[in-house]
Parts: C-alpha cells; structure tokens; sequence
C-alpha cells in the first residue's frame, strides 16, 4: 500500500462523517458559496514568476515543516510578495491543516486559493467553495478517468478552476479533456519520496498547449524555475522552501525579487 493508498483510505471515513455532520445543502448555504471566484489559470498566463505559495504544516516525506505559524501571517505575506496564487493543504492526519487554515487564509488575503486536498467525492468540491476555495486539485493517480470528468465538470458549474495533477504518462493521458483548466506534473515520486525536476521536464512535451502547465514539488530555488520555464511551465506549487522559515512571505518576497532579477 502506498502513501496514497493510504490516505484516500482514511479519506473515505473521514468524508462519510463530514457528510453526515454537514450536509450538502447547509454548506450551499454558507456565504462564500455565493462568492464570485477568482481565476488561478488566468493570474498564472498572465505572471512572468507564476508563484503558488502553499500553507504546509508537516508531510509525510519531512513530518513536521513548521507548527507554529500564524495563518493569517502566511496568508498576508504571500500575498505582500506578489504570488499568484496560494495553496491551503486541508488534510489533517497527513498534513496537520484542516478546513479553517483554507477559511483563515480566505479571510486574510485576495489571492485566489487552491483547496490542496485528496479528494475523493464529489461533497468535498461543495465543501471547498463553501469555505472559500477558488481552485480544486484532482489527483489522477486516486481517481478514475469518469470520475476525473464528473468531478471536474461539476467544479466548472460552480466557476472553481481545475488544476490535475499527474506523476506519469499513464495517468496524463487518462485525464486530457477540456473540462480542466491546468496540468500538474509532481516532482515527487511517492514511492521514494525522491523529487526530481525530470519528471516536468519529461511530460511537459505530451501536455497540449490548451492547459496551463504547473510543476509541483521540490522546488527549492530560482535555478529550477529557470530551467522548467522554456519547458512552458507558467505555475510553480512551493511548499517546504518557504514554510520551513519563520516568515514565509518574507522567504517568497526574496525568492521574486530573484526571479526578476
Ligand atoms: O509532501 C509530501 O510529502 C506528500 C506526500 C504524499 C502526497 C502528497 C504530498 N505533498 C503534496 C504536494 O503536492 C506538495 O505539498 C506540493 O507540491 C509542494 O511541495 P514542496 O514544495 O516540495 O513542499
């Protein structure tokens, strides 16, 4: 069983109590359902840095990356340093973040949000617009290729943006279809828990021009956005580079005022 594996398992308790705790038409009725989104993919053509900064507490490659921030904190820092957009890991078990880092972050900045979350039904799409989420992330590699297109589709009727992440060939062929709006490929092989930028380098070429391409994972300094860039990639997911510092928006202002260097 991998980490994946494992995850989704416990996913599928955890969500089967959510639904039973909250159901659909009360998270319809929250006011954020009713807020206008904001697009990731658009900020993401439109950037020359393409930065999507990420709420990250621990993980299962590192454990524990930073316990002791302040939500708000990370939220307006990213923001401050001019990043495209932020990602907000919800998963508690694996990753220690819950539905009120995303709420948190949500009212502490304009960035557009992505819901960073293993998701497996279509209740935890409502659950993200309703708490505020502009973004969903797919995982091609626990879904299938149906549920890729019911998923996606109903993301779209709720104007969330869609970003599907792969790690191989297989899985990107799989998921090529016209309700997504960006590709990520991840650096990081769940198997070893090694990263490699080669991944993005691989799969950039098969990944048709119509999707924004992201790379995801592993990326630790302004030389690897340099490289992937004439890849086509327009959007890089940081995580651990800047939350294992004491100011993770200080650690992205230094990290973009690099790039433009
Ligand atoms: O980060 C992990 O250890 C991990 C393990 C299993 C599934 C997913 C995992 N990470 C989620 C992510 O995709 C990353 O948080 C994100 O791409 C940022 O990565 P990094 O910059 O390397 O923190």
């Amino acid at each position: 069983m991998n980490i994946l594996d494992k995850i989704t398992r416990d996913k599928r308790i955890e969500v089967n109590l959510r639904k039973q705790l909250i159901p659909i038409k009360q998270l319809e009725q929250s006011i954020l359902f009713e807020r206008e989104t904001i697009s990731l993919a658009k900020k993401l053509k439109e950037s020359n840095t393409g930065i999507i900064a990420e709420h990250k507490r621990r993980s299962p490659s590192k454990q524990i990356i930073n316990h002791g921030l302040n939500g708000f904190d990370v939220a307006k820092g990213y923001e401050n340093a001019g990043v495209c957009g932020m990602s907000v890991l919800t998963d508690g078990k694996y990753f220690g973040g819950s539905l009120d880092d995303l709420l948190t972050a949500r009212a502490s900045c304009n960035l557009p949000l992505l819901r960073k979350e293993f998701i497996i039904d279509e209740y935890q799409i409502i659950e993200a617009k309703a708490y505020g989420a502009d973004v969903i992330l797919l995982i091609a590699a626990i879904l299938t290729k149906a549920e890729i297109k019911q998923f996606s589709e109903l993301a779209k009727q709720l104007h969330l943006d869609v970003l599907l992440e792969v790690h191989n060939e297989e899985e990107l062929y799989k998921s090529i279809m016209p309700s997504l709006d960006m590709l990520g490929v991840n650096n990081r092989n769940l198997k070893t828990f090694e990263v490699s930028l080669e991944t993005s380098k691989q799969l950039s070429e098969l990944i048709p021009n119509d999707f924004v391409k992201v790379s995801e994972s592993g990326i630790s300094n302004v030389e690897a956005i340099k490289i992937l860039q004439p890849y086509g990639y327009k959007g890089f997911l940081i995580g651990e580079n800047f939350m294992k510092t004491d100011d993770p928006g200080e650690s992205a202002t230094q990290f973009i005022n690099n790039l433009n260097r």
